[in-house]
């Protein structure tokens, strides 16, 4: 019974966490940080990264025997397993990863036949894998690799297996059988042989195999007439390619004549940037304090030439003084290059050159107009414009503490601030409110182009959404892989963004803050993740909590808060439009979550 189980974790804490885990003796088990309970029962157990230290005393965990889930994964634990967690028949998931456990692999693993989940890697288990492991039927994963683990692989027959991994141990012989189908990935670090791995001395590789023993069979058994017949089908098979060969010759050779008049993509490329650069210092690297690149703006009498301010706020700047600010670019998007320019009086402001999208000029007026017509403490507000025939510029306020994206995918080495569970969701709270507003302006209005790179932080780290308007302007389809990731699927246009697209996008950004992963198409880009499918197919698993940044594993009380988070990214990243929130509703619910975190003192 739940008492049971108090005491059960009691000890538990006494061996190996008496100075981090906060639990209170005068409130219930079940609303202790880390334990979950069904009933009067403690369920699952998920303690990672908590700074627990020592060995599991026998007596403690094992006596949890409705345990479904133990998670003590990147904490110091050492020592062998204790015994008795033989007792927890229930448990379908074991997470050790990442401590200091030595010893054998228990035997006793082998009698918890729920298990679905065995992640066992990073620690110093020594030994040979026990045979016994068959006994799991049910197990999908399998994760042995960085311990010490020696000998031959056995025979391992597990019918259920999807992920393996066996890497950086001290195995040796041959890969056996039922696990040849597993990628070179499962088995590296070793000299092992076999499956993907080279072929064993004395195998013969299937590749190889059947065509050596045709040829030898042919020989042995062909006639003098099938032998002509080949003979003849060779000549035939060799004047084919000739002729082919001839063609392709000549082809190339007319194509090459061409290739020397037009510039390879290439170059072309380049020499298409160079002119839309002007004189700038994106192609020749001269240091920020030169003359900006959109300065080339000037070549007109300066007096015919104005900023368009926008609201009442005081014109603290001209052209004039744009054109003589020291100018750094801060980066190339989809529709220009933004660059920070410095005045004269030390403020900064973000100035985008936007590259010619061939718009009548009344028509992007009125666009722009409308953009700067629009005022929330949550959109980065675009200050004023300048319009000719060659130059358009747009003047925003500067953004002291850069983009999400960088804040969140920037810098994760030594030097690297993490941001916090309270700062993630502001910044959700800030972006979602943002969009929001966008969307209140007219039914037809969204923002289309919404990602991390275009949530930019205030230097009082307030949130705001940069880049609105801009999508509809945009003279092609923007398709970058980038922007590809936060995508929703029914969009083909991307000038035409419904609201419910807006939503999508917004459902991967929350993700994005929940998971630290940059969201970008997997098939494009290895480094990147279908964010969505990702977390749904991790969340199906019932492997919530894996999906978390590890940066947000300290905020353990607020695992609550996280996961009801990831549910609303989930909803807004539904596949049809239909069945997302509204933007409203998104505001709401991020709030109810929000408060409540605040409210309850949690972190
Ligand atoms: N007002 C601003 N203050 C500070 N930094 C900004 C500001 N506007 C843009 N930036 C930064 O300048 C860089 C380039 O921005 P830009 O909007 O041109 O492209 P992007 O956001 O990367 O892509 P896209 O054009 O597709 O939105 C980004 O790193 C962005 O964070």
């Amino acid at each position: 019974d739940l008492v049971g189980d108090g005491a059960a974790l009691m000890a538990f804490r006494s061996a190996v966490g008496r100075f981090v885990l906060p639990w209170n003796t005068t409130v219930s088990p079940c609303r202790w940080p880390g334990v979950r309970c069904a009933g009067d029962r403690v369920f699952s157990l998920r303690l990672p990264g908590s700074g627990l230290i020592g060995e599991i005393p026998a007596g403690s965990l094992g006596n949890l025997s409705n345990l479904q889930t133990l998670s003590l994964r990147f904490n110091a634990l050492s020592g062998p397993l204790p015994g008795d967690i033989a007792g927890c028949k229930e448990l379908r998931n074991l997470y050790l990863q990442r401590n200091r456990f030595s010893g054998e692999i228990p035997l006793f693993l082998s009698s918890l036949s729920s298990l679905v989940r065995l992640n066992l890697a990073g620690n110093n288990f020594s030994g040979g894998i026990p045979l016994a492991i068959n006994n799991l039927t049910r197990l999908g994963t399998l994760y042995l690799e960085a311990n010490r683990l020696s000998g031959e692989i056995p025979e391992l027959n597990l019918p259920n297996l999807v992920q393996f991994n066996l890497s950086f141990n001290l195995l040796n012989g041959s890969v056996p059988s039922k696990l040849r189908s597993m990628p070179a990935s499962s088995f590296m670090g070793m000299s092992l042989c076999g499956g993907s791995l080279t072929p064993c001395p004395g195998e013969i590789s299937s590749a190889e195999s059947p065509a050596r023993t045709a040829s030898s069979d042919a020989g042995r058994k062909l006639s003098g007439g099938a032998i002509a017949g080949i003979a003849i089908g060779t000549v035939a098979v060799f004047l084919i390619i000739v002729v082919i060969l001839v063609l392709l010759c000549r082809r190339k050779g007319k194509s090459g004549t061409s290739n020397s008049v037009e510039p390879k993509p290439r170059e072309a490329e380049a020499a298409l940037t160079n002119r839309a650069m002007g004189d700038g210092f994106e192609t020749n690297g001269v240091p920020p304090t030169a003359k900006p690149a959109y300065a080339t703006a000037t070549k007109a009498p300066a007096s015919t030439k104005q900023l368009v301010f926008f609201g009442n706020g005081p014109r603290s700047y001209d052209l004039q003084d744009l054109l003589r600010a020291s100018a750094e670019i801060l980066g190339k998007g989809t529709f220009g290059t933004t660059y920070k320019a410095v005045l004269e009086t030390g403020s900064a402001v973000a100035v985008k050159r936007l590259r010619d999208g061939n718009y009548p000029e009344n028509e992007f007026r009125e666009r722009i107009e409308a953009i700067g017509a629009m005022n929330h403490p949550n959109l980065v507000p675009l200050q004023s414009y300048f319009l000719s025939r060659d130059e358009k510029l747009l003047v925003y306020e500067f953004m002291a503490m850069g983009s999400l994206s960088s804040l969140l995918h920037g810098n994760r080495g030594s030097g690297r601030t993490p941001l916090n569970w309270e700062a993630r969701t502001d910044i959700a709270l800030a972006a979602a409110r943002g969009i929001d507003y966008i969307h209140s302006t007219s039914s037809a209005a969204s923002h289309g182009n919404i990602k991390s790179s275009n949530i930019l932080l205030s230097g009082s780290s307030e949130a705001r959404v940069s880049d609105h308007g801009l999508a509809h302007l945009a003279g092609a389809a923007t398709a970058s892989n980038r922007v590809a990731g936060y995508r929703a699927p029914e969009v083909t246009d991307a000038r035409r963004v419904s609201q419910k697209a807006d939503v999508y996008s917004f459902g991967v950004l929350l993700l994005e803050l929940l998971t630290g992963k940059a969201p970008t198409h997997a098939v494009l880009d290895e480094e990147g993740v279908d964010l969505p499918r990702w977390v749904q197919s991790v969340v199906r698993e019932e492997w919530t909590a894996e999906v978390f940044d590890i940066e947000l594993l300290r905020y353990q009380n607020a695992e609550e808060e996280m996961v009801q988070m990831l549910q609303l990214g989930v909803n807004c990243t539904a596949q049809y439009p239909d069945q997302r929130p509204a933007m409203p509703a998104v505001v709401a619910r991020i709030e109810e979550i929000h408060f409540s975190t605040i409210d309850s003192g949690k972190e």
